[in-house]
């Protein structure tokens, strides 16, 4: 019978080699610990030993973690034929698009994410695609009104030949298939002069600045005239209303919230909360997807999978907060030079994390269901405000003042699959109403971003909200389709990828030091102590940076003052860090193969690790700090989205970044060291280990001699004056390390 046939399995699956070498790694880690607390206890106090042991000691807990994360990895599947044969209703989606600025998010690409999503294979009248553009720009929206007339041939040419990619730039990347009908052929012809009169269109747009004043097609761009991008009122464009037609579009809505210089905007979670207001007085779906406006749609099937989850059984559904996506690249560079493909992290982690309380949210790619968004806890069918169920007048007082926002609230906790439609979407009412709850003062005194919606108080927005919905005891499911439900684009520039990883780790930081630490997550709410592990895993990054750096600069200190902080040839224990070093890149080694990645993939990765510790994650602590002191607000800085392919991909590439400035310095000290102790070859007292991780770091930084060899070349060379200030950190640290010679 089709009806008891479940909607989705889990499956465990066998890792016991891994976790073999995982055990192995955490003995030879703590037989480390244990080594130089004995050491110290015989031998009295000393600097070297103790900082050894203190980096030493944080890298077993962080394997602790580890350990515990990956011990149980899962596997989801999921059957969208077994629910289409259920013949339930399906529930209304809301799919939010966030695009922040023009130049870095150039809107062709926000025009092929809302283009794919729009041809998803869901029924079209339940869908509802609202785009937030916070750089208030006439260009995306006159792109995206481009983008609908060109959608009306584009969606119906995907569903007739049920076309995978539905992102046009990427679909017209490669040549129709061969053995086509003529009728194929000819209409694939139409749809790509089409699609690329669109793309001349909205680069003529880019290029010529059009009046903005003026009319373009019939639209009234006056709105976008004279007004400043962080000041100006809310713009709400319904862009075309889906009439309950499963043939017609979805409905598309372009969205551009109030901004003021006297309100804090909140970046990208203030805009999710706008939008999950202006949808809920709009279309109030029950469910909503939000994907980055650089992630298209890849597998068309996706929503139904995700409501597999959800429909499965109404006891198990019940507290399942949300449905993830892994987020996956296209065009990945060639053996993952910058080292942010994710791929062990999302093979080895994720699917440990999913067998716990389930992923954590990565902030595209995700179905939330609105009413947990809302603040719901689970197993309660009615709302409920601080779990308890709470009249219209609480719900005012926490959600706001707008009365038909809080009306459509109270619709979305008893989750009604429409949505709430008061006669006709796209009234005046509605649209007053969504400007409304649109405004920028309109938070204030509520409990948005604190108790309801995207959260406030870390640029890591996504991993906060997760953990406020995993306190409250709601699961989350991850479900890895193939083909991946969603492609985004990774950046292609060194400068682009640190960039990215300081601003998390700065984020990760602002949630660790914060209220919602999820040790009290564990002590006085819901959140499962494994999951609580898995988060701190990833919440400690930064403070790995410190001790990374410090067991970074060991090795110098010691080859500079001939002395040594590992065991020495003649110690039987010298066979502990040797065998780490070999089990330790071994079960690397091994990862990726099972993955499918090549060893100079691993080697790649593995690097990269180093230098987004020591140059990114170090700057990420920096602007942490100066938080915390209250000194500065962290920013949230705009990854830059490349568009086409650059000649140098993979090359590494510089700039002033003071990022830079700390990983030279580390090259510099490697190589006074190596020398140093090559010049007393023979007249020294054996360093071996401590020549070989000099060596090591070297090597993982031998990109930055490249750049540095390649000064005055452009962007391939180091400028000259990271040059010098690292050449003086160098000096510094060898007159330091002279100075306690000579005490
Ligand atoms: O003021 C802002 C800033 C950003 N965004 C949007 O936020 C999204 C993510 O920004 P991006 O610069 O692409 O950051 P990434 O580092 O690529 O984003 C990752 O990390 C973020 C948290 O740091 C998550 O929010 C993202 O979903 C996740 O993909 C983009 O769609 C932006 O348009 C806004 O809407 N308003
Ligand atoms: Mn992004």
């Amino acid at each position: 019978m089709a009806k008891s046939l479940p909607l989705y399995e889990k499956t465990n699956i066998k890792r016991s080699t891994q976790r073999v070498l995982d055990i192995t790694i955490f003995i030879l880690l703590v037989s480390l610990d244990g080594y130089r607390v004995l050491l110290i206890y015989n031998h009295g106090f000393s600097y070297l030993q103790t900082i050894a042991f203190l980096c030493e000691f944080w890298f077993s807990f962080v394997w602790f973690l580890a350990i515990i994360i990956k011990w149980n990895p899962v596997h989801y599947e999921t059957y969208p034929q077994r629910l289409l044969k259920r013949e339930v209703e399906l529930p209304a989606v809301d799919i939010f698009v966030t695009t922040a600025d023009p130049v870095l998010e150039p809107p062709i690409i926000t025009v092929n994410t809302v283009l794919s999503l729009m041809a998803l294979d869901y029924p079209s009248n339940k869908l509802g695609c609202y785009v937030s553009d916070d750089g208030c720009s006439s260009l995306t929206l006159y792109a995206l009104k481009e983008a609908l007339k060109f959608g009306k041939i584009w969606v119906p040419f995907c569903k007739k030949y049920e076309i995978q990619v539905r992102a046009p730039f990427r679909y017209f990347s490669s040549p129709p298939h061969l053995h086509t009908s003529a009728e194929f052929r000819n209409d694939w012809q139409m749809v790509k002069v089409e699609y690329e009169k669109l793309e001349a269109n909205i680069k003529e747009a880019e290029e010529n600045k059009f009046g903005l004043e003026e009319e373009v097609d019939g639209m009234d761009m006056a709105d976008f005239c004279n007004l400043h991008t962080k000041n100006h009122p809310t713009i709400i464009k319904m862009l075309w209303e889906n009439k309950d037609d499963l043939d017609e579009l979805p409905h598309l809505i372009y969205v551009s919230r109030e901004k003021s210089f006297k309100h804090h905007h909140y970046y990208k979670a203030g805009a999710m909360n706008v939008l999950t207001r202006v949808s809920g007085v709009l279309t109030n779906a029950p469910y909503i997807l939000n994907v980055d406006c650089d992630m298209f749609m890849n597998n068309p099937q996706v929503v139904l999978h995700a409501m597999c989850v959800f429909f499965n059984s109404e006891d198990d559904f019940e507290d399942i907060g949300y449905v993830q996506t892994p987020p996956c690249f296209y065009d990945g560079l060639k053996d993952d030079p910058y080292g942010n493909q994710l791929v062990i992290v999302y093979e080895y982690f994720t699917r440990g994390i999913m067998g716990l309380q389930g992923p954590i949210y990565s902030g595209s790619g995700c179905f939330h269901r609105r009413k947990v968004l809302y603040g719901q806890f689970p197993h309660y069918t009615t709302n409920s405000v601080d779990g308890r169920k709470a009249s219209e007048q609480e719900i005012i007082k926490s959600f706001g003042y707008s009365k038909a926002f809080a009306k459509s609230a109270i619709y979305a906790f008893e989750e009604t699959t429409f949505g709430y439609l008061p006669e006709g979407l796209f009234n005046n009412n509605n649209l007053e109403a969504a400007i409304q709850v649109a405004g920028c003062g309109y938070e204030i005194g509520t409990t948005w971003g604190s108790k309801i919606g995207w959260m406030y108080g870390s640029t890591c927005e996504d991993i906060l909200t997760s953990l406020v919905i995993h306190r409250k005891g709601w699961r989350s499911i991850y479900i890895a389709l193939n083909p991946p439900a969603f492609l985004g684009c990774a950046p292609s520039q060194l400068v682009t990828s640190l960039t990215q990883q300081k601003r998390w780790v700065t984020g990760l930081l602002e949630i660790l030091f914060s209220k919602h630490c999820p040790i009290f997550g564990t002590l006085f709410e819901n959140l499962q102590w494994k999951q609580c592990a898995a988060y701190l895993w990833i919440l400690t990054w930064g403070i790995r940076s410190i001790l990374e750096l410090s067991y970074a600069l060991l090795p110098p200190y010691c080859l500079i003052t001939n002395t040594s902080f590992f065991p020495t040839m003649e110690e039987r224990a010298i066979f502990i860090p040797i065998s780490l070093f070999i089990v330790y890149n071994f079960q690397q080694l091994l990862q990726y193969k099972e993955t499918g990645q090549s060893v100079r993939a691993w080697w790649n990765n593995q690097r990269m690790g180093r230098i987004n510790t020591i140059c990114a994650w170090l700057f990420g602590v920096g602007n942490a700090v100066l938080k915390l002191l209250g000194v500065r607000e962290t920013v949230f800085e705009v990854t830059k989205k490349e568009t086409y392919c650059e000649v140098d991909l993979g090359h590494f590439t510089f700039d002033e970044s003071p990022m830079f400035v700390t990983g030279t310095t580390i090259l510099l000290l490697q190589l006074i060291a190596l020398l140093t102790s090559f010049i007393r070859l023979g007249r020294s007292r054996s360093a071996v280990l401590e020549v070989i991780c000099s060596l090591w770091l070297f090597l993982c930084f031998w990109p930055f001699l490249k750049g540095i060899l390649m000064f005055g070349k452009g962007r391939y060379g180091l400028p000259f004056s990271t040059i010098y200030k690292s050449a003086i950190l160098t000096l510094l640290f060898v007159l330091l390390c002279l100075r306690t010679t000579v005490n």
